[in-house]
């Protein structure tokens, strides 16, 4: 469901106004120079908006902007001044073209990420002024491109235009448009795949689709402002996008803080203003004071200019804290609910879990033979324990069933289909819910956005009552213990046939355990799912497992009933032959 994101919101609002300010005073004011260069700045502010919203929601590093940009004003030229195209398809051509190359540029992001994929992006900013110079005869690179000039006012009679204004109300909406991204549907599945997006798969996210989305939407907005840039600055040449105004685009982001909306507006004034506007008596220097701006902000504001006064700004508001959330009492009413059949979702209660059968899986990383022919099955609606030494392949095992990893060899079936073929999202979308040893919690998404993430596409049965709880509690706070629960609760919201915990109990409290147990029961009885469980606490083990299999160097020493395991020798691989220690 797609929500409003309110700070986000109020956030643009404060941007909207400061961009208005600084281009509508000059302009209404008559005041040519500073009309024009204004007007530039908010042109490069669209530019840098959407680099910043590909960094701040997908987490996706970029030094390409630049070259997108300069490609769309390019082509928005030659079609206008070479081929006498309409204005507004010469426009529309331009940010087609970004378009694509922001295609272009995610296809590295696929398979790169961090800073390798911002090598491979700062290529193209390279390489874009030199393929315009080798392709002059049809880009008049070395003569440049003259267009029909649009200034915001004339520099004669003082008149105003209104392409500042259309200008104006695109930089503006780069904002508002980031703001709704945030609370979106979309916003929230892009935030989970750049955090984690092995965690974004078992929640049916495709991390590489979402972060293309994310490349198409930044290289828009840099070709918009591209396409507006080559009317109003009246010539393009290759000179105009060299590599250091992608890195500009970038910088802007990182000093104006990571993971605002307006911070490259900052960064915009700071980096671009400053030396190019205001200190013009130092145009010999304007690297050098780029440079030592940018070092100097960031040595003293690591997470730039603008989150240090958002943090003041939320001290000055003192907003009350959220009153403390009892996340395992919500499990239990969900599961009693489910159990009851208050629940509307047609899915049953009981017999809905997956039957899980593993068998002669081996899986190697490097000359590392992690898991070696490894099978056992758990039955539909059972509880199912593996155990075994730290380094025994318990985890592989997990991520093997969940598609995370795939085995060099055997089968892996589900109610006697084999999924070995499919990706970790169809997997998940079968119905396969995975936990992780450390849980996977995303510290940038609120608790009620952390849970929607778990539910179904087309569910109709009412969370109303879990969001009306959860709804703005932040999660960066949260103890392990409150991490796990929420875990488990997204994992109950999604209504699963096969569960797949790792090591859920380690760093519980012993009165944490006893809930962790309960809440593993519940859900077994009430939606009827299997649950394989990876554990190292054995009365745990004991207290909860109908099966269970002991691992010992990637293969089975043992698999059957719980209390025939516990009593076989196998079990002194893990507690040595004491057997009181079982
Ligand atoms: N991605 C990987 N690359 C290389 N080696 C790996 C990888 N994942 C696991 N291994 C190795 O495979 C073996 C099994 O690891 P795994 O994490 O499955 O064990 P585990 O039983 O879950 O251990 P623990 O109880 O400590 O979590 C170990 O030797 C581990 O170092």
């Amino acid at each position: 469901m797609d929500t409003l994101n309110t700070s986000a919101v109020r956030e643009s609002g404060v941007g909207a106004v400061i961009l208005a300010l600084a281009v509508l005073v000059p302009v209404l004011g008559g005041d040519p120079y500073w009309a024009y260069a204004l007007t530039i700045v908010a042109i490069y502010s669209i530019a840098s908006a959407s680099t910043n919203l590909l960094r701040a929601e997908s987490g996706q590093y970029t030094f390409g902007q630049g070259a997108i940009f300069g490609a769309a004003a390019y082509s928005t030229a030659l079609a206008t001044a070479t081929y006498g195209w309409n204005p507004v398809l010469a426009v529309l051509l331009g940010i087609a073209i970004a378009a694509v190359l922001g295609l272009l540029l995610a296809l590295p992001a696929l398979r790169v990420q961090g800073y390798y994929l911002g090598f491979v992006s700062l290529a193209a900013a390279v390489v874009f002024p030199q393929l315009l110079y080798g392709f002059s005869t049809f880009t008049h690179a070395v003569s440049g491109v003259p267009l029909t000039v649009v200034r915001p006012v004339d520099a004669h009679s003082g008149a105003f235009q209104p392409f500042s204004l259309i200008v104006l109300a695109l930089a503006i909406l780069a904002f508002f448009g980031h703001a709704v991204l945030r609370g979106s549907r979309l916003g929230r599945r892009m935030r989970a795949a750049a955090i984690s997006p092995e965690a974004a798969q078992t929640l049916r996210i495709r991390p590489g689709r979402v972060r293309v989305v994310a490349f198409v939407l930044a290289a828009v907005g840099a070709g918009v402002a591209g396409a507006l840039y080559a009317p109003y600055f009246s010539f393009v040449s290759p000179d105009a996008f060299p590599v250091s105004f992608s890195v500009l685009l970038y910088f802007t982001v990182v000093v104006g803080g990571d993971s605002t909306i307006i911070g490259p507006l900052f960064g915009l004034f700071v980096l671009y203003v400053v030396p190019n506007l205001l200190l013009t008596n130092f145009a010999d220097y304007r690297d050098l004071i780029y440079g030592v701006l940018a070092f100097v902000i960031m040595a003293l504001l690591p997470d730039g200019l603008l989150p240090p006064l958002k943090r003041l700004a939320a001290r000055v508001r003192k907003t009350a804290p959220k009153p403390a959330v009892d996340i395992p009492a919500m499990i239990e009413q969900l599961e009693r609910e489910r159990s009851e059949g208050t629940g509307l979702e047609g899915e049953g209660k009981a017999g809905r879990g997956l039957a899980l059968e593993v068998s002669g899986v081996t899986k190697r990383f490097g000359a590392v033979v992690a898991l070696d022919g490894v099978g056992f099955e758990a039955a539909a609606g059972r509880v199912h324990a593996l155990i075994g030494p730290n380094g025994c392949g318990k985890s592989t095992t997990l991520n093997v069933i969940s598609g995370l990893v795939r085995a060099d060899a055997g089968v892996v079936s589900l109610d006697g289909l084999s999924e070995n073929h499919h990706s970790a999202v169809e997997i998940a979308t079968a119905g396969v819910a995975r936990g992780f040893q450390t849980p996977r919690v995303f510290d940038s998404l609120d608790a009620w956005d952390n849970i929607e993430l778990g539910i179904r596409e087309g569910s109709d049965r009412d969370y109303g009552w879990i969001r009306d709880q959860l709804r703005g509690v932040a999660v960066a706070s949260f103890t392990h213990s409150e991490r796990r629960w929420l875990e488990l609760l997204r994992i109950c919201v999604s209504s699963p046939r096969l569960v797949l915990l790792d090591e859920p109990a380690a760093g519980l409290s012993l009165n944490e355990r006893r809930q962790l147990v309960s809440l593993i029961r519940s859900l077994v009885a009430a939606s009827g799912a299997t649950v394989v469980l990876v554990e190292h606490d054995l009365p745990l083990v004991w207290g909860i497992a109908d099966t269970v299999t002991v691992l010992a160097e990637g293969r089975v020493l043992t698999t059957g009933r719980a209390a025939e395991v516990r009593e076989s020798d196998s079990m002194d691989v893990i507690v040595g032959s004491g057997r009181a220690a079982r």
